[in-house]
């Protein structure tokens, strides 16, 4: 399975990453949101290199124009709460998608909070079947919620191609998609791969939880 980390290369996500690392510019959270958003948005553009493409003729006011466009049906799927601005810049640039989303949230289950369970209760989703699903969600730490909410699309269809797409990764999580997730069809995209988790499963140095960094806190 191809895993592609976008730090490899010098880019403007740089800054972007920086900021969003940042404690101080993180009390922010519209710059926070924003600065998700634009990763989905650069990502996107990462992978429509990989999509199929054929070539249409599109008359101009002046002639014919011979264009290269995709052809692919893509439904952008996303996993609730801090999926929704990285989904967001996806659907910015491949506004044509599909849209499919579902609730998964992290729970500890220890009163010592280092045992975490995962709930999935919303989907919402058009058929997956024969489609390229994009699985947006920003952080990538056990793996269990890109599993859960793989799973529920899963029961909408089958489909040909799968980009599960993060900003921050860890080794454990790529691991996990690894193990569960078809290796001849999915290709893993991050802007970056940190070395590790905390006892409370949250990725160091990672940015804190990306949900309530975009919404607040929760209950
Ligand atoms: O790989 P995992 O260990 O499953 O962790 C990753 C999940 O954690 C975050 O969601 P969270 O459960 O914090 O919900 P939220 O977006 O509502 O804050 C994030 O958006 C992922 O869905
Ligand atoms: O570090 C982490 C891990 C899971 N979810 C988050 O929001 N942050
Ligand atoms: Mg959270």
């Amino acid at each position: 399975m191809e895993v592609i980390d976008l730090s490899k290369e010098n880019s403007i996500i740089g800054q972007y990453m920086a900021e969003m690392r940042d404690a101080e510019y993180q009390k922010n959270r519209l710059l926070f949101r924003n600065n998700i958003m634009r990763m989905g948005e650069y990502e996107a553009f990462e992978v429509s290199k990989r999509l199929n493409y054929e070539q249409r003729d599109v008359a101009t006011p002046l002639g014919i124009a011979r264009v290269n466009v995709p052809t692919d049906k893509i439904v952008l799927a996303t996993i609730f709460r801090a999926g929704l601005p990285f989904h967001q810049g996806f659907l910015n640039i491949f506004d044509h998608a599909g849209n499919a989303f579902v609730s998964a949230y992290r729970e500890y289950t220890d009163k010592e909070h280092h045992k975490v369970g995962i709930h999935v209760e919303y989907l919402a989703t058009p058929s997956i079947d024969a489609k390229t699903l994009i699985i947006a969600d920003p952080m990538l730490a056990t793996g269990g919620s890109m599993e859960l909410g793989y799973k529920a699309f899963l029961s909408k269809g089958t489909p040909k191609r799968i980009h599960v797409c993060c900003v921050i990764a860890t080794e454990e999580g790529i691991d996990h998609i690894k193990s569960v997730f078809p290796d001849d069809k999915t290709t893993i995209w991050c802007a970056a791969i940190d070395p590790g988790m905390n006892e409370h499963k949250y990725i160091v140095p990672g940015f804190g939880d990306a949900g309530d960094l975009c919404y607040g806190d929760k209950l």
